[in-house]
């Protein structure tokens, strides 16, 4: 598994703002849109492709295309759907499906709550949105699905990690040369709650304005 934090003035300043409870979720839902475009230009780097030929107006050359089958994107919901258009604008020939979980805040346990996600992704290489790794159950159960359907690569786009939730997925996935995460920022810790700190809060209540019932 290889872990990278995209060191960027651009992405730091987002980030920072991010971060400070007094941004309205409109500026929140502007800013993960435009981190997601930065991250994904690195996250994409290894994105399969082929030579086809094209024809300009005077020569003949040969160019380069993405090669099928196309990659995957799969937001984890809700708060992934916050960095879904930004990645579909950079890659726009990309397919999508959804993967719906939330942690239970009590017990921190993951359920998945919605499988929009094609059977058969053999050979695929899929994108996992979701802005924020706390303590890796989310992810590392995503992970997990996407595999288990035959995908032959991971790539995770992460806003905000803490050490702790590196560390689940590099003791799952460490020895997985197709997991690549990518974050934004490496965070110092969880808290009691199990909160990135210092983080930005629920990613999704602060993207949406909304806090939903807990999920049992
Ligand atoms: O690393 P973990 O400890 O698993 O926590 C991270 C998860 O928590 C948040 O989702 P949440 O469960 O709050 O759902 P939401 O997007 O609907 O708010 C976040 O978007 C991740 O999916
Ligand atoms: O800090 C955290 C931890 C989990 N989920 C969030 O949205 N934020
Ligand atoms: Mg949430």
């Amino acid at each position: 598994m290889r872990v990278q934090v995209v060191d960027h003035p651009l992405v730091a300043h987002k980030v920072s703002v991010l971060r400070d409870k007094n941004t309205p979720s409109s500026i929140f839902r502007q800013l993960t849109d435009e981190l997601v475009t930065l991250l994904a230009y690195e996250a994409t780097r290894e994105v399969r492709t082929e030579q086809v030929e094209v024809v300009t107006p005077v020569a003949t050359t040969m160019g380069t295309s993405i090669a099928k089958p196309t990659p995957l994107v799969v937001p984890i919901l809700r708060a992934g759907l916050g960095m879904l258009e930004g990645m579909t604008r950079l890659v726009p020939t990309a397919e999508v499906g959804f993967l719906g979980m939330a942690r239970n805040e009590e017990t921190l346990d993951i359920i998945t709550y919605a499988d929009r996600v094609p059977n058969d992704l053999t050979g695929r290489q899929v994108f996992i949105l979701d802005p924020m790794l706390a303590t890796g159950g989310t992810l590392a159960e995503a992970i997990k699905f996407i595999f288990d359907r035959g995908a032959e690569s991971v790539t995770c786009i992460c806003l905000i990690a803490a050490p702790e939730g590196v560390e689940r997925l590099q003791k799952a996935h460490g020895d997985n040369d197709e997991v690549h995460v990518v974050l934004a920022s490496l965070d110092e810790k969880l808290n009691e709650k199990a909160y990135i700190i210092p983080g930005l809060g629920d990613a999704g209540d602060r993207l949406y304005g909304v806090t939903p019932p807990p999920i049992s």
